[in-house]
Parts: C-alpha cells; sequence; structure tokens
C-alpha cells in the first residue's frame, strides 16, 4: 500500500492556518498536522463553533468545516507531528528586532531557529524542511548548519517557499496564486526536494506558475516583492498631499497613470497609510540587510517607504486636530474600523492605532467600532506602545458595538478601514447624531464627497481638497 504523504506545519497563525487548510482541502490523500506552542490559538482552530477560529477569512471556515479531523489536524503536539512528517513546513513569526544588533530593523530569527534545533532533535528519517515564513536572504544557511550540525545524521532538503497571500484574500490567493516560488539547491536531491514540493501546488495551479529558483532568490524576492507592493502605496499616498494643496484628485491621477500598462492600476490607492504585519517588517529588513553589506544608499532609498508612510499617518491626526479648530481636547471621535485593511480580523501596525495615538495625547475621547476585531485586541494595540497607563488608554478610548449609537453627540467621525458596511450606513440618521458642524474624515475615501456634502457633513477625503 503507498504511504500516505504527512505534512507538518510549525505555527498555527495567519499563515500557517490557512495555507495548510487549503492545502488539505486540495489534496485529500496527504495528511496535513498544524502544530503550535500557543495551546490558546489550537483550541480556537480546533472550536466546534468555527466564528471562533483565530483567523478571520472568507472562505476559510467552510474549507475548515469539510477538512478539519479529517486529513486537517490542529494540534499543540510539536514533536509527535515532526516525527511523523515527510515534509515540514515553519510558518513561525519573525518579527522585527526589539533588542540588541539590528534593533528596529533586523528579523528575530530566534523562533527559527527554535524550530531548526527542535526539527534536528526529533527527526529520526530523512526530511524536506519548507521556509514558509519571510527570512532574510541566506537564512536557509543557517537553518541548514544547525539540522546538520545536531541532527541524528538523517538528511534534510532545505527549500525557500515564500507565502504571496494577502490578508482578506487569503483563501483566493491561495487557491488563484499569480504564482508559487520554490528555491533549492541545484543538486540531484535538491531538485527532488523542489519537484516534491511543486507537486503538491501542482493539484491546483497549473505548473507554469510554479516558479522555481535558487534559494537565495527566493528568501530575497518575497522581501523585494512586499517593497515594490509598499513603495507603490507610499508613492500614491505622496500625490495625496499634492493633490489636496492643489485641487488635483489622487483617484484620478492613479486612474490616469495606471491606464498606462507599464504602470498598472493596482495597488493605487491613496490611504491612511499602510499597515499590517508584513510590508513595514520586511522592508526595515531590506534596509539592513543593505547597510549590513555596506549599501547604505540602498538602504535609504527603501527607507523612504517607511518615511512616507508614518508621514501620512501623521498627516491624517494632524488634519482632523487642525480642522476641529486646533483642539481635540474632551471631543468624541468616533474611529470606523480599527483593523489594517478590510476583511480581516487582524491589526498589527494598523494605521488606526498611531491615529488614535496621536489624538489620544491631544486628549480626545475616542470611540471605536470595528465588525471584526474584540476590544481586547484594541486595548492591547494601545498599552503596546507604552504612550500612557493601560487605565488611561481605557478611560480615554472605549469600544462599541453600535455604530450608529456611538455617533451620538460626536464631534468628528475617522474612517481607518474600508469595511463594506460603513458605506451602507444610515447617513442621515449619523448626521442628526452628531454635534454641528458634523466633521468626517475619510482615510480610505470610501464614501462619495458630493453625497456627504450634500447631506451635510464636512467632508474630508485623503487625497481631495
Ligand atoms: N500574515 C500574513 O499575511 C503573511 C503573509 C505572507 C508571509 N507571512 C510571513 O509568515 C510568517 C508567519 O506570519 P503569521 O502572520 O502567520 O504569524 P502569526 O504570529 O500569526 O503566527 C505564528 C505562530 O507561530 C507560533 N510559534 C512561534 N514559535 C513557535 C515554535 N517554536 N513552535 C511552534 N509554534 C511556534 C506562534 O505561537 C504563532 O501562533 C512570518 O514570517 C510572516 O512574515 C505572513
Ligand atoms: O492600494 C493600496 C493597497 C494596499 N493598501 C494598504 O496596504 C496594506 C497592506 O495591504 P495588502 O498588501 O493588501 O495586505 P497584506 O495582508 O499586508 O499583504 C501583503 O503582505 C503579505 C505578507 O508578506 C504578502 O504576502 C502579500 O502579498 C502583500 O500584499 C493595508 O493596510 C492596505 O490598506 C493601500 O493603502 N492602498
Amino acid at each position: 500500500m503507498k504511504k500516505t504523504t504527512k505534512i507538518c506545519c510549525i505555527g498555527a497563525g495567519y499563515v500557517g492556518g490557512p495555507t495548510m487548510s487549503v492545502i488539505a482541502n486540495q489534496c485529500p490523500e496527504i495528511q496535513v498536522t498544524v502544530v503550535d506552542i500557543n495551546q490558546d490559538r489550537i483550541n480556537q482552530w480546533n472550536d466546534e463553533d468555527l466564528d471562533k477560529l483565530p483567523v478571520y477569512e472568507p472562505g476559510l471556515k467552510e474549507i475548515i468545516a469539510s477538512n478539519r479531523n479529517k486529513n486537517l489536524f490542529f494540534s499543540t503536539e510539536v514533536d509527535k507531528a515532526i516525527e511523523e512528517a515527510d515534509i515540514i513546513f515553519i510558518s513561525v513569526n519573525t518579527p522585527t528586532k526589539t533588542y540588541g544588533k539590528g534593533k528596529g530593523q533586523a528579523a528575530d530569527l530566534k523562533f527559527i531557529e527554535l524550530c531548526a534545533r527542535n526539527i534536528a532533535k526529533v527527526a529520526k528519517t530523512d526530511k524536506i524542511v519548507v521556509e514558509k515564513s519571510t527570512l532574510p536572504v541566506r537564512t536557509a544557511g543557517a537553518i541548514k548548519s544547525i539540522l546538520e550540525n545536531t541532527g541524528n545524521g538523517v538528511n534534510f532538503e532545505i527549500l525557500s517557499n515564500p507565502e504571496f497571500l494577502a490578508e482578506g484574500t487569503a483563501v483566493d490567493d491561495l487557491l488563484n496564486a499569480d504564482r508559487v516560488l520554490i528555491g533549492g539547491d541545484d543538486t540531484p536531491t535538491g531538485q527532488k526536494a523542489k519537484d516534491t514540493l511543486s507537486a503538491i501546488y501542482e493539484h491546483w495551479l497549473p505548473k507554469d506558475r510554479i516558479l522555481q529558483t535558487n534559494v537565495w532568490s527566493s528568501e530575497l524576492s518575497k522581501l523585494v516583492a512586499n517593497a515594490f507592493l509598499a513603495q507603490r502605496v507610499s508613492s500614491i499616498n505622496s500625490i495625496s498631499a499634492l493633490c489636496e494643496r492643489t485641487d488635483a484628485n489622487v483617484a484620478e491621477v492613479a486612474r490616469a497613470i495606471g491606464y498606462d500598462s507599464r504602470i498598472g492600476s493596482k495597488f493605487l490607492n491613496s490611504s491612511v497609510g499602510f499597515g499590517g504585519s508584513c510590508f513595514q517588517k520586511d522592508i526595515l529588513n531590506l534596509v539592513y540587510i543593505a547597510s549590513s553589506f555596506g549599501l547604505q544608499e540602498v538602504a535609504d532609498y527603501w527607507e523612504q517607504v517607511i518615511i512616507m508612510n508614518d508621514y501620512q499617518k501623521r498627516r491624517f491626526a494632524e488634519n482632523i486636530i487642525s480642522t476641529l479648530y486646533n483642539t481635540v481636547s474632551g471631543k468624541k471621535i468616533v474611529f470606523y474600523g480599527w483593523a489594517f485593511k478590510k476583511d480581516t480580523n487582524d491589526t498589527r501596525e494598523s494605521a488606526a492605532i498611531y491615529v488614535a495615538d496621536a489624538l489620544l495625547e491631544e486628549r480626545a475621547e475616542i470611540i471605536v467600532y470595528d465588525p471584526k476585531v474584540s476590544e481586547k485586541t484594541i486595548y492591547a494595540d494601545m498599552d503596546y506602545l507604552n504612550t500612557r497607563t493601560p487605565e488611561e488608554n481605557r478611560r480615554l478610548l472605549k469600544v462599541v458595538k453600535d455604530p450608529i449609537k456611538a455617533t451620538e453627540e460626536a464631534h468628528a467621525i475617522a474612517i481607518l478601514t474600508e469595511w463594506d458596511e460603513f458605506k451602507t450606513y444610515d447617513w442621515d440618521k449619523i448626521y442628526n447624531n452628531m454635534l454641528k458642524p458634523a466633521f468626517v474624515f475619510d482615510g480610505r475615501r470610501l464614501l462619495d464627497s458630493e453625497t456627504m456634502t450634500a447631506k451635510g457633513f464636512e467632508f474630508y477625503k485623503i487625497g481631495q481638497s
């Protein structure tokens, strides 16, 4: 009888969970086990109530419902899953370092190293080890060294297979990936490992979308893809500031340039600034790598993308303060949205956090409504900044479940996430609820200026005067 292929994925987060669920769904003959050291997270993945999964992604709960405990398992038994697996994906977090050399820029690889050491300790048979996490170029070398020097003499092939899914569209991105990148050695065993991994994706993707490269190109391409995408957002955001001074409209400019097929129309939506766990972290990592090779001009070039993003968030907050007669002290400002983009419950590096912080420094009172983000997460985000005490954060910022009631006696509304439901609200009722003049600051260019102005609002939209 043919032996069942077994996959273990270490790290049941925003990447490990959805990626492995889709692999299990598309490859019924493969057994997939996703492991994590965080017992709470695993409990959530195993929760009977599919609305309690730790990651919200459209289409995900349906996939989990039809595969969980058939060929898809979530567990804390890390060693057992490693031992049994033929292929091990490492999908743990690689945050920006907060200490020591490279603090504030370099990727913290301690979780990766722990995984490598654990695999080396436990593995008794040959394994393919796949870097799914985003890693600095040449990390595979470090993993290889740990595995070969501390292992039990078994053979490890190390592949780089960065993930390109975007949150909010993870399932669709996985099912219809533009490309899958597989980096590995050109040796016969390296080629065999690349082909084994490729065969998994070939279950649902055409072969010509699966690119094979050397390991270093694959690792670097992931950082570069994110840097290019973020650069587009910062570029259009820089132009939004100019539009606000010149009566040009950033959407019209984006459309006009996007029609040029060399430029393309995607990723030109001006906003309050990009967030998410990846863009900033990966660019900082690129900046660190470039400067550690003495390429200061390269480092400075990419750092500007972050500087522009910080400027955009600051500019949005400052515009609220100056428009509200240069003081927001004691004024009630309602935040519509806290997630870093729509259709996700993820708030990492969300612009909302930094705008809230700037307004709280000016003693505003903030009321937050987000359809998917919990009160606990919002307070954790604010406390993490360490700008003020947790008690002050809870006194000045409230989280509510009724977005319309929240606007009673409010001085202003700020739109921080582009949730579709905000477009469907009864804005006449909201107008009546608010103090006058009723200000709306649209950081996502979600609402129509003419309609909002006709209703009586003082309406400000990023990138439009
Ligand atoms: N979030 C995204 O959209 C996205 C997309 C592409 C790539 N990435 C990259 O993928 C990686 C994972 O990102 P994420 O958003 O899923 O992170 P995450 O924080 O959501 O999940 C990581 C998980 O790994 C677990 N973990 C850490 N060390 C462990 C260990 N030694 N053993 C077992 N479990 C361990 C943590 O408990 C956590 O649950 C990062 O490198 C990130 O840059 C993320
Ligand atoms: O035109 C745009 C496009 C995006 N954004 C913002 O940019 C941030 C990132 O958005 P997006 O890239 O859609 O989501 P992520 O989940 O962060 O995905 C990025 O980061 C992932 C993690 O590395 C990669 O896998 C994806 O390919 C890459 O798109 C969000 O705050 C968006 O609101 C804009 O402001 N304007």
